[in-house]
C-alpha cells in the first residue's frame, strides 16, 4: 500500500467503524485502533489522516478517556466527530461543558462559513446529532464553522494545524451530507488520492492468507450464506485446493436448505464441499434450554465440535494423511463482532455463534478476511470474485438459524411449524417481487404463548407465528418493511390454513433500534 492508512480511534462508539466503512466509500483504505493504543504506535502506522470516533463518556469527568496531545502536533490532519471533537476541544484548551439542551436526532445547523470539511455546503444544513454535552467556546487558532441550537460551536476548523471537528455524525446516513463532509476532509483537506476499492481487498486479502497458510490444512464453516460463500472464495483463490468447506446440518435449517446449498455452491464455485447432520447432536445439546443467550454459546461450541470431528474426512479425502487442520475459515462480518460486545468499549447485544459463542478451548486459529466490513461491502467483494447474484443477494440467515427463532424451548415438532411457516412466508414475499426490497424476514414462533381461536367451528388454542419483515443496509440499523396489505393477507391465510396450531399471525412493526431484528 503506498499510502498509509486513515486511522479511526474508537472511543467505544456502536458506530466507529462505520466511520471506517465511510472513509473506504470514499476510496481511501482505513483501519480501526482502539483509543488505549500509544499515539506513538498510532503514529507508526504512518497514517495518512486520523478520525476520532464518538463514544458515550463526557470529557469533563473523571476518568472519561482522552488522547495524548501530541496527535495534534505530529503534522497528521485531525477530524473529531461528536465525543472526539469534544476531546480534541478540551485536550487543546477550549471550553467543554452539560449542554444547555441535548440534541439526538434530526438537527438543523447553521453554517456561517462553508470551506474546508463544509465547501460546498448551503447555509443550513440537516444533521443527525446524539449529544448532551457541548463545546462552548473553541481552543485558541480555530475558526467556528456552524452552530445549531445546543452546540454554540458545531463545527471548527484551525487549517494552519489541520485539525477539524463537528459535533454532529457525519457517518450516518441520516446525516444527508455527512458523506461530502468525510469526502472534503480526505480528499479536499488532507490531500488523499484514491487507493482502496473490492479489488484491493481481494489481493490484500489472498496475500496475506498465502503468508499465513503456508501448506496447511484449511476448513471453511459454509452455510449457503453470502458471507461464508465469499469468505470460502476468497480463500479458495489464495490457496486452492488445501481448503475444504464443512456444512453443518444442524437441524436447524429452513426447508430445502440442505440440498439447495449442496447442489447451488458446489455448482457455482468447485469447491470442495463436506455436508456433515449434526443435528442429533445438536437438539440433545438444546433440549430443555430456553435462555438466548444459553442456545447461543451452546449452538457456537457444538458448531466448533462439529468442524473437529470433520476433521478425519477432510485430511483422508484431501489425501494429506499425518497431517491436521489448523485453520478455520469463518464469515464473520463486524456487526457479529459488535454486537458480541468485541468493539472497545461496546456492550454485549447479543453473543453471535461465530464470536461470542467460541468455547475457551478452540484449536483451530481462524481465518476471517471479512471481519472488519460489512454486507454490502461483502457483496461487493463477492460479485468482483464472480460469485452468482443468487448467492451474493441470498437474504442473510443467521447461523444459530430457527433456533433462536423459537422463542421458548426448541422440539423438533415445534421446528417442523416454523419451518413450514417460514416457507410458506418466502415463497410469498418472492412471489410478490419483494426479494431485494427486503433485507430479511424473520419468521418467528411464541411458542409458550397460547391464544384462542375458532377453526372448523371449534376452539383452538394456538401459538402465534409473528413476520419480522426489515429494511437494512447493514444490519446496524433497520426499520420495519411496509410490505402490502394483501401479500401480508395471503400469508396470514396461508400459515393459518396449513401449519397445524398456529391460529394467529403477528407483525412486528419495530425499527431496530430500540429492538434488534431477530427475536433473541
Ligand atoms: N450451517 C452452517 N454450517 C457451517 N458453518 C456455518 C453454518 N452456519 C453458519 N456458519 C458459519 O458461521 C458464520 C456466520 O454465519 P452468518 O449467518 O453470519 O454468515 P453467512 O451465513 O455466511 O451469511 P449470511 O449472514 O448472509 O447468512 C458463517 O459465515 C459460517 O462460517
Ligand atoms: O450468523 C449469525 N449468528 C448469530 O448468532 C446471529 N445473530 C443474529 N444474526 C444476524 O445478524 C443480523 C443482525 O441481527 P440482530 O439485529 O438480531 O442482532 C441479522 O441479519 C441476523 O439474522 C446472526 N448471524
Ligand atoms: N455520540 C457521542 O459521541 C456523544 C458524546 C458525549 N457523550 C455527549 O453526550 O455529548
Ligand atoms: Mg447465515
Amino acid at each position: 500500500m503506498a499510502q498509509g492508512p486513515v486511522l479511526v480511534v474508537d472511543f467505544g462508539a456502536q458506530y466507529a467503524q462505520l466511520i471506517a466503512r465511510r472513509v473506504r466509500e470514499a476510496r481511501v483504505y482505513s483501519e480501526l485502533v482502539p483509543h488505549s493504543m500509544p499515539v506513538e504506535d498510532m503514529l507508526a502506522k504512518d497514517p495518512q489522516a486520523i478520525i476520532l470516533s464518538g463514544g458515550p463518556a463526557s470529557v469533563y469527568e473523571p476518568g472519561a478517556p482522552g488522547i495524548d496531545p501530541k496527535i495534534f502536533e505530529a503534522g497528521v490532519p485531525v477530524l473529531g466527530i461528536c465525543y472526539g471533537f469534544q476531546v480534541m476541544a478540551h485536550e487543546l484548551g477550549g471550553d467543554v461543558d452539560r449542554a444547555a439542551l441535548g440534541e439526538y436526532g434530526k438537527t438543523e445547523a447553521t453554517v456561517t462559513d462553508s470551506r474546508g470539511i463544509l465547501a460546498g455546503s448551503d447555509d443550513e444544513q440537516s444533521t443527525w446529532m446524539s449529544h448532551g454535552v457541548a463545546v462552548k467556546q473553541a481552543p485558541e487558532g480555530f475558526e467556528v464553522l456552524a452552530h445549531t441550537d445546543g452546540a454554540p460551536v458545531a463545527a471548527m476548523a484551525d487549517d494552519k494545524r489541520k485539525l477539524y471537528g463537528v459535533q454532529w455524525h457525519p457517518e450516518v446516513k441520516h446525516s444527508p451530507h455527512g458523506q461530502e463532509l468525510i469526502e472534503n476532509f480526505l480528499h479536499r483537506v488532507s490531500g488523499l488520492k484514491d487507493n482502496w476499492d473490492p479489488q484491493s481487498i481481494i489481493e490484500d486479502q489472498v496475500a496475506a492468507i498465502r503468508e499465513k497458510v503456508g501448506d496447511a490444512q484449511v476448513i471453511c464453516g459454509l452455510s449457503g450464506g453470502v458471507d461464508s460463500a465469499v469468505a470460502a472464495a476468497l480463500v479458495h483463490k489464495a490457496i486452492g485446493d488445501q481448503l475444504t468447506c464443512v456444512f453443518v446440518d444442524h437441524g436447524l435449517l429452513r426447508k430445502g436448505e440442505v440440498e439447495q446449498v449442496k447442489h447451488d455452491f458446489v455448482e457455482a464455485t468447485g469447491i470442495k464441499l463436506i455436508a456433515v447432520d449434526a443435528s442429533e447432536d445438536f437438539l440433545t445439546a438444546l433440549k430443555g434450554v430456553t435462555e438466548p443467550e444459553r442456545k447461543r454459546k451452546i449452538i457456537g461450541e457444538k458448531f466448533i465440535r462439529t468442524f473437529e470431528k470433520a476433521q478425519r474426512q477432510v485430511i483422508e479425502e484431501a489425501g494429506a494423511q499425518g497431517k491436521e487442520v489448523k485453520f478455520l475459515v469463518q464469515g464473520t462480518l463486524y456487526p457479529d463482532v459488535v454486537e458480541s460486545g468485541g468493539g472497545d468499549g461496546a456492550a454485549n447485544i447479543k453473543s453471535h455463534h461465530n464470536v461470542g459463542g467460541l468455547p475457551e478451548d478452540l484449536k483451530f486459529e481462524l481465518i476471517e478476511p471479512l471481519r472488519t466490513l460489512f454486507k454490502d461491502e461483502v457483496r461487493a467483494i463477492g460479485t468482483e470474485l464472480g460469485l452468482p447474484d443468487e448467492i451474493v443477494w441470498r437474504q442473510p440467515f443467521p447461523g444459530p438459524g430457527l433456533g433462536i427463532r423459537i422463542i421458548g424451548e426448541i422440539t423438533k415438532e415445534r421446528l417442523d411449524v416454523l419451518r413450514e411457516a417460514d416457507a410458506i412466508a418466502r415463497e410469498e414475499l418472492s412471489k410478490a417481487g419483494l426479494d431485494r426490497d427486503i433485507w430479511q424476514c424473520p419468521v418467528v414462533l411464541l411458542a409458550d404463548v397460547h391464544s384462542v381461536g375458532v377453526q372448523g367451528d371449534e376452539r383452538t388454542y394456538g401459538s402465534p407465528i409473528v413476520l419480522r419483515p426489515v429494511s437494512s443496509e447493514d444490519a446496524m440499523t433497520a426499520d420495519w418493511s411496509r410490505v402490502p396489505y394483501d401479500v401480508l393477507a395471503r400469508i396470514s391465510t396461508r400459515i393459518t390454513n396449513e401449519c397445524r396450531q398456529i391460529n394467529r399471525v403477528v407483525l412486528d412493526v419495530t425499527s431496530k433500534p430500540p429492538a434488534t431484528i431477530e427475536w433473541e
